[in-house]
């Protein structure tokens, strides 16, 4: 039996649920398309067939990352968010659904136990106790192989498992990022055929450092068991990551590529992305498709938009490619993403026109530098939610608008600009200049779109844009990026004013009540 097929889930055919939708759930190769499931909905967690839906996973009582085993297809937090969209006005919230297993193209697994007999996986709930997880099914296929690999080359160099307790050992963390793009396969064979780009967070200082020979060992067995030249391909390339600091943070500084390819590319959203292991990627890289082909349509063409928690610039890239903005302005806090902006931005077409920044930079800090002459901006915060002060910001928008437009151009401040984080983001901005020159304009956006991965805080950000009635709620879909757990993706879309039904009446002439005579 070969290596994979031991790992694959099993295969359902078509499930037919209460709502409208018909839609087939495949573990096969080749993605079922997205589905849309229009909400509201008559709810369907009881009649579904759960096994069909079901994790099937044999880890799933010890491992911590996913918290539920059935209806994959549809968490039970899709009717709270319908709910809650709908008393904010959204009559109509949607929920895709995509992968329900192999979904995970980018994990970081602990690395524990022993040098002949390594732990790789995730910690058990609430404990620093790491979990084996070989045969997780939310993983790419190819992750639990290359696991399997790693923990061979362990074995075979000795190489020990990091202890926390006494800061000894070598191996501390290993992150593994799929890239599925391989136009060279028939795009139904893409997908499975995904390859492994392997970072090992060693403990030491650097590539001097005692045992460094071991850990060249290592890079090479998995290279040569792994890499191109094997019988399983799998292996895209492998890094290290130099750690020796015992916090819980998992990855240092320094960062050096070992072997393969150097850059690792994706496609999503319409364009070609790179993805370094330093910078945010996204788990789920087919629903994050999914979820970015709707936001285009929420973008109209020729604006200008702010994209704020930005990471690589993904969103603010591919938006600039479908939507031909004019200007797109990327905000990031981890200096490590600019690299993988520079690589995207170089591979858009040629045909793309926008004026494109990348700017490092804490949005909580005087956030409206970032909003002033963007007609949208798109903010995808991490799972606590937005910054204070961009809420705030928000929340105001109006009255800044009109202190702006009374005292002309707030960037005018930045000719003889002394505030020293204002300087360094600019110092390590990117600029591609458009070759069209457009006026500058000093609006507010009139749009926000709000890409949510922590249900909790979007809905306290949430509440807190709408009380200020500065903004309404125009439309919610909601993906299924992280089956087996109860955490959804929300993208939000919010204009500005109250919105229809919100608006307060003028006071005026009461209109006279019609009298209409019957026929008595
Ligand atoms: C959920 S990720 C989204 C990244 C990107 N939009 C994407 O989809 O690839 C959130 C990003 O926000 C960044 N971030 C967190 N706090 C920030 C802040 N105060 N200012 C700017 N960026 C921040 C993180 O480094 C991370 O890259």
């Amino acid at each position: 039996m070969s290596f994979l097929s031991l790992l694959s889930p099993p295969r359902f055919s078509l499930i037919t649920s209460q709502t409208t939708t018909t839609f087939a759930v495949h573990s096969s190769p080749s993605p079922p398309p997205p589905t849309s499931i229009s909400l509201p909905t008559p709810p369907i967690s009881d009649q579904s067939p759960p096994l069909s839906c079901a994790l099937h996973c044999s880890h799933f009582n010890s491992c911590s990352g996913c918290t539920h085993e059935f209806n994959l297809h549809r968490p039970a937090i899709v009717d709270e968010a319908s709910v809650f969209f709908k008393n904010f006005g959204v009559k109509d919230f949607s929920f895709d659904t995509c992968r329900l297993w192999g979904w995970r193209c980018r994990a970081k697994l602990a690395v524990r136990g022993s040098a002949s007999d390594p732990v790789i996986g995730l910690y058990e709930e609430g404990t620093h106790n790491v979990v084996d997880i070989p045969d997780c099914k939310a993983h790419h296929p190819n992750i639990n192989a290359a696991v399997d690999l790693l923990r061979k080359g362990m074995v075979e160099f000795k190489i020990h498992p990091y202890d926390e307790d006494q800061g000894t050992g070598l191996l501390r963390y290993v992150q593994m990022a799929v890239t599925t793009y391989n136009t060279s396969l028939p795009a139904s064979e893409r997908y499975r055929n995904g390859k492994v780009q392997l970072s090992l967070v060693w403990n030491s200082r650097n590539e001097n450092s005692p045992f460094s020979d071991r850990l060249d060992a290592l890079a090479k067995f998995l290279w040569k068991y792994g890499g191109p030249n094997s019988k399983h391909h799998l292996i895209h390339s492998v890094w290290v990551n130099f750690q020796t600091s015992t916090n819980n943070i998992i990855f240092g500084n320094r960062w050096r590529h070992l072997l393969g390819e150097r850059d690792l590319w994706e496609h999503v959203g319409g364009i070609d992305v790179s993805m370094a292991p330093s910078s945010f990627g996204q788990a789920n890289t087919r629903a994050f498709d999914s979820l970015l082909r709707k936001l285009h349509k929420y973008v109209p063409y020729g604006t200008s938009v702010a994209d704020l928690y930005a990471g690589a610039g993904v969103i603010g890239l591919s938006l600039a490619a479908a939507r031909k903005c004019r200007s797109v302005k990327c905000v990031e806090v981890n200096k490590e993403s600019k690299l993988s902006f520079e690589k995207t931005a170089e591979r858009l077409p040629v045909s793309v026109d926008s004026s494109i920044s990348w700017h490092h930079a804490d949005t909580s800090i005087e956030p409206l530098t970032w909003l002033v002459g963007a007609d949208v901006v798109v903010v995808d915060p991490p799972r606590k939610g937005l910054d204070p002060s961009l809420v705030n910001l928000l929340r105001n928008i109006s009255s800044v608008e009109r202190k702006v437009n009374i005292s002309g151009s707030p960037v005018a401040k930045v000719k003889d600009e002394k505030r020293p984080w204002v300087i360094r983001s600019k110092e390590a901005s990117l600029q591609i200049r458009s070759q069209t020159v457009h006026e500058e304009s000093q609006a507010l956006p009139r749009t926000l779109i709000y890409i949510s991965c922590g249900w909790e805080s979007f809905k306290e950000d949430c509440k807190m844009l709408l009380s200020s009635k500065a903004w309404h709620l125009d439309k919610a879909h909601g993906f299924n990026f992280f089956p087996g757990t109860q955490s959804i993706e929300v993208l939000a879309v919010f204009k500005r004013g109250p919105g229809v039904g919100n608006k307060k009446k003028k006071p005026g002439k009461k209109k006279k009540k019609k009298t209409t005579l019957k026929n008595i």
